[in-house]
């Protein structure tokens, strides 16, 4: 058997710690699929105290990440601290630099400086792994990678935040509030240190921007990821949506068209038949559109401790068995500079809710400030009767461009009648 493979953790929190726990349960598992041992010979978190689960006391603790990431007695440091820069950054740069292969589950830091690092990792020829950065324990980035490697990709989209999914869902199937269902998230080990990277769509985009480059060849570029989140998503709407026949996912979703990429976050309503509308709780849903292939959908836990350290302890494994696959498929060198377009001329149909102040005419004027815009309203409902009282008015469009619909709902809000800002939301045919 090949000399084990010895392991630096730098962070022992939620995935830290999960991929401890499968090393300890899968030692033997994966020594005979690898033909290598896993060795954890030294670990570094902020708290050195903390019962993680698992027997630490013979291995080499380092109260600084960024000297266990510089380390001769490591081959391979687990970068599970996150962040975009900042210590994270520092770990994965001097682990790089002294020709260590590096794991990390961090979508910030890979959407930030992604292509920097790649080039990092393909300049020193050891291995950047990053499965457990996009949609957790289902491997998109070895299906992208590898198992669709014949195809040319035209779409890539999904359910690419296990926290968002999970509060929708929950949401709808209870009635709950938004800020209590985040608390279950949280206390669940799904949220993100900073929970608004998750509900207001910055985690998925960070996600999204790495599928992108990895799908397109293209460099990692989270700067023109259009991205909005789900604060603004209420229970009515969640209501509204069922009896339409539709639900509320946050999807990200890239499509390349004339040599430039669309990357985009937002809620959207999809057609309650379609599978990523079944999609539910914590899980996520990666859809790729290859031309020989056609679509292929994945779905499985995208947050959690153990399928996200199931990724992790993945890539350990191709680490392991000498894997020198370049990190976006093809070398960093090559990858294409990032042509981005903006959603100005993206073109959907719309649900639009208005809260209004029921009294004869305010339905034409919305109908005319549509109509000056050019949309077409596909439906309209408004229940019940209450003179000079606020009542919901919804309305479905037929497609526009965002600059239509920008534009007529700046005008509909500017109404006396109208009550509150419209909220929108786009409905995507999958
Ligand atoms: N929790 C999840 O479900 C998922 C998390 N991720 C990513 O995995 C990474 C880790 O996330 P979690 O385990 O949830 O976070 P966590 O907050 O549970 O754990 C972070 C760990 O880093 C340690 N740490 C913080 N500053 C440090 C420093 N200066 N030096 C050494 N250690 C330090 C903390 O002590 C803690 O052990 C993040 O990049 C996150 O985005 C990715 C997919 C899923
Ligand atoms: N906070 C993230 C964790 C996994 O990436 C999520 O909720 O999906
Ligand atoms: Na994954």
């Amino acid at each position: 058997m090949t000399k084990p493979l010895r392991i630096g953790i730098a962070g022992l929190g939620t995935v830290g710690a999960g991929t401890l726990s499968i090393i300890e349960a899968h030692g033997k598992l994966l020594a005979a699929r690898c033909g290598r041992e896993f060795h954890v010979t030294a670990v570094s978190a902020r708290d050195r105290t903390r019962d993680r689960g698992v027997d630490l006391s013979a291995v080499r603790w380092f109260d600084n990440a960024v000297e266990l990431a510089a380390d001769s007695e490591i081959d391979v440091v687990l970068e599970l601290i996150g962040g975009s820069d900042g210590i994270a950054k520092e770990v994965v740069e001097t682990a790089l630099a002294n020709g260590k292969h590096v794991v990390t589950a961090n979508k910030a830091l890979l959407a930030h400086h992604g292509t920097q690092l790649a080039r990092a990792a393909e300049d020193a020829r050891v291995y950047l792994g990053y499965e457990a950065a996009v949609a957790g324990g289902i491997p998109v980035i070895k299906s992208l990678r590898e198992g669709l490697g014949g195809n040319a990709i035209d779409r890539v989209y999904g359910i690419l935040n296990g926290t968002c999914n999970y509060i929708l869902t929950a949401m709808r199937e209870s009635g709950r509030d938004f800020s209590e269902v985040l608390e279950e998230a949280q206390a669940l080990g799904y949220a993100e240190a900073d929970p608004s990277f998750d509900v207001d769509g910055v985690d998925a985009a960070h996600k999204l921007a790495i599928l992108t480059a990895l799908a397109f060849g293209c460099e990692v570029d989270f700067d023109s990821v259009s991205v909005e989140g789900i604060r603004e998503i209420s229970a009515l709407d969640i209501a509204y949506a069922e009896e339409l026949g539709y639900r509320i996912k946050l999807l990200g979703i890239a499509q390349q068209s004339e040599g430039a990429v669309l990357q985009r976050v937002h809620p959207c309503m999809v057609a309650k038949e379609t599978p990523i509308a079944n999609v539910e709780g914590v899980f996520n849903a990666v859809v790729a559109e290859g031309d020989f292939v056609g679509r292929i959908l994945s779905e499985g836990a995208g947050a959690g401790a153990g399928p996200t350290a199931s990724a992790v302890v993945a890539d350990m494994m191709d680490i392991a068995r000498g894997s020198t696959l370049p990190t976006f498929a093809i070398p960093a060198a090559q990858l294409a500079p990032s042509k981005g377009t903006s959603m100005a001329a993206h073109v959907s149909s719309h649900y639009v809710r208005l809260m209004v102040t029921d009294r004869p005419g305010v339905i034409a004027d919305v109908a005319a400030a549509l109509r000056d815009e050019e949309i077409s309203m596909e439906a309209m409902l408004q229940r019940g009767h209450a003179p000079g009282e606020p009542v919901p008015v919804v309305i479905t469009t037929h497609a526009t461009t965002q600059q239509h619909i920008a534009s007529a709902l700046q005008r509909i809000e500017a109404m006396e009648a109208v009550l509150e800002p419209p909220r929108m939301i786009r409905i995507e045919s999958l």
